[in-house]
């Protein structure tokens, strides 16, 4: 077995493990719905003051939250439930862990934080302020009341940690060649204007759309990070922007929706010289705070940034709608272009990605309409498909993949006929679909990989080609000049 089928046979074995992982684990299969998470945050000192009492109730074995709504109670089930107990660390393994792990295997991912203000949006990703409690970085943990903010660290500076580590082990364990390049960027949209946090001179930018590379954003710095520290600093740079432009403005940081993004690009050279290059894109996205905008006490800016938030918000809503109608089977125009949010989530948002989508909310009785509305919205946007493939490209000599290629074949036959099924028609790839989605993967991995490698190895072919096409060109020409002068032409030109 050739080193390059053992990684893709390892990488294959993983990505089965991944999909039948423990119940308390947000998975993270080849393909699939849009993974919901609800976490009850405990109640706040200031809904203590005011007569808290509670009304949302967890019942984590069987992920469902229950909504004390009179006249009758509502239940809602949905992929991992947190209460106000579960900690940073416990959201980090269920959550965070796995959609970073399809990261590293190449697959886009997204990550995003919904809920009312104040329901614990931020915590969740970044966690505490540190404004509040020093300038820690929240990597190291050198002193007591650090070590405490340690714990409290959010997905953010984890996922960061982990994305390197894993790249560092794997580094050091592969006695192959692989390297690894990390870039990030981070924006915020106000007021359906986007703007760049790591540079604050850059305002309205456009985004833009690209077959091959998805949506991207023009003129949107992107920094090539060395370390984990060094990506949290960049993002602690970007919020330092992002709060200075809330004090100017005079907005609080649930009026824009922030985009973090991580890039992570590999590239592994096997035995027989075949590069294996992988590009993953990794959104974080903290977004504005989902309430229901009372236009009424809005005035001037308030007024344009309710405007804004409603638009966007009710946008996404559409666009979750759009999909889960699509995945019911209907024809739908999806949206997308109706705000800036859901322009740039596009991909996030029922296309090659796989995304994780946070619910914050309240435990206080107070906010229970607020509640049920993120539940509602979490509990549609549950039904949406993604189709998320490893986003790689293989290159080298065209021998070298020409073999790849035939034992891919092979070993795409092989799968075929475990399945007992020599010819896959469309509706049995359905039935074995649906009987046997492990092997399925497979399957469609290899073919993936197989359309890739062909059209790698067809145009290194066309290449080499041309090159044979110009030489005889130019053999031609020398033979015609020798017939017609009788001279040898590199002889006449040694003579000058
Ligand atoms: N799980 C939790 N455990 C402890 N405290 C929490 C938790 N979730 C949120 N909090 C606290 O609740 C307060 C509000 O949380 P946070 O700022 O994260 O809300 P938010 O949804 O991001 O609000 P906004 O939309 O205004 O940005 C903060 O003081 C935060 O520390």
């Amino acid at each position: 077995m050739t080193a390059a089928s053992m990684d893709l046979d390892q990488e294959l074995m993983r990505a089965e493990v991944e999909s039948v992982s423990s119940d308390n684990t947000v998975t993270s299969g080849t393909n699939g719905n849009v993974q919901v998470v609800v976490r009850v945050r405990p109640p706040s000192n200031r809904e203590k003051d005011q007569g808290y009492v509670k009304c949302v109730g967890v019942d984590s074995g069987a992920h469902s939250v229950t909504l004390n709504y009179r006249p009758q109670p509502r239940t809602f089930t949905f992929d991992y439930v947190a209460d106000e107990v579960v900690t940073q660390e416990d959201i980090f393994a269920a959550v965070g862990k796995p959609i970073t792990d399809a990261c590293l295997q190449g697959y886009h991912c997204c990550l995003i934080a919904y809920g009312q203000t104040g329901a614990g949006k931020t915590f969740t990703m970044e966690g505490p302020d540190p404004e509040s409690s020093g300038n820690s970085p929240g990597f190291a943990a050198q002193n007591k009341a650090n070590a405490k903010r340690h714990e409290k660290r959010g997905l953010i500076p984890r996922i960061l940690e982990y994305i390197f580590q894993r790249m560092s082990s794997e580094k050091m364990q592969s006695c192959k060649d692989v390297e690894f390049v990390v870039k990030c960027s981070y924006l915020q949209i106000y007021n359906e204007q986007v703007s760049d946090l790591l540079d604050p001179a850059a305002l309205n930018l456009t985004i833009h759309e690209d077959a091959k590379a998805g949506m991207y954003v023009e003129g949107l710095q992107e920094v090539v990070v060395p370390t984990a520290e060094a990506t949290y600093g960049v993002f602690r740079r970007g919020s330092e922007n992002r709060h200075v432009g809330m004090t100017a403005m005079n907005m609080e940081s649930s009026r824009s929706h922030s985009v973090f993004t991580v890039v992570v690009e590999s590239q592994r050279r096997n035995d027989g010289g075949v590069m294996n290059r992988r590009t993953s894109r990794f959104y974080l996205v903290d977004l504005a705070g989902s309430e229901r905008q009372k236009h009424s006490e809005s005035a001037g800016i308030r007024l344009k940034e309710a405007g804004s938030i409603n638009k966007s918000l009710s946008a996404l809503g559409n666009v979750i709608k759009a999909l889960v109608d699509i995945s019911e089977g209907k024809i739908r125009h999806v949206p997308y272009r109706d705000s800036k949010l859901t322009f740039l989530l596009k991909d996030a948002l029922g296309g090659n990605s796989k995304c994780t989508l946070i619910a914050n909310v309240s435990p206080a009785e107070k906010n229970i309409d607020e509640t049920l509305s993120t539940l509602k919205f979490a509990q549609r946007a549950k039904l949406i498909h993604n189709t998320a493939i490893v986003n790689e490209d293989m290159f080298g000599n065209p021998a070298v993949m020409g073999e790849e290629i035939r034992r891919l074949r092979l070993a795409l036959a092989a799968l075929r006929a475990n399945m007992g099924n020599g010819s896959i028609g469309e509706q049995n790839f359905t039935m074995i679909n649906q009987e046997n989605p492990s092997e399925t993967s497979r399957v469609s991995r290899l073919e993936h990989i197989i359309s890739q490698s062909t059209k790698r190895s067809l145009e290194a072919e066309q290449k080499l080609q041309r090159k044979i096409n110009e030489l005889e060109g130019t053999v031609q020409n020398c033979h015609t000049y020798i017939e017609r002068t009788g001279e040898n032409p590199s002889d006449s030109e040694d003579d000058h």
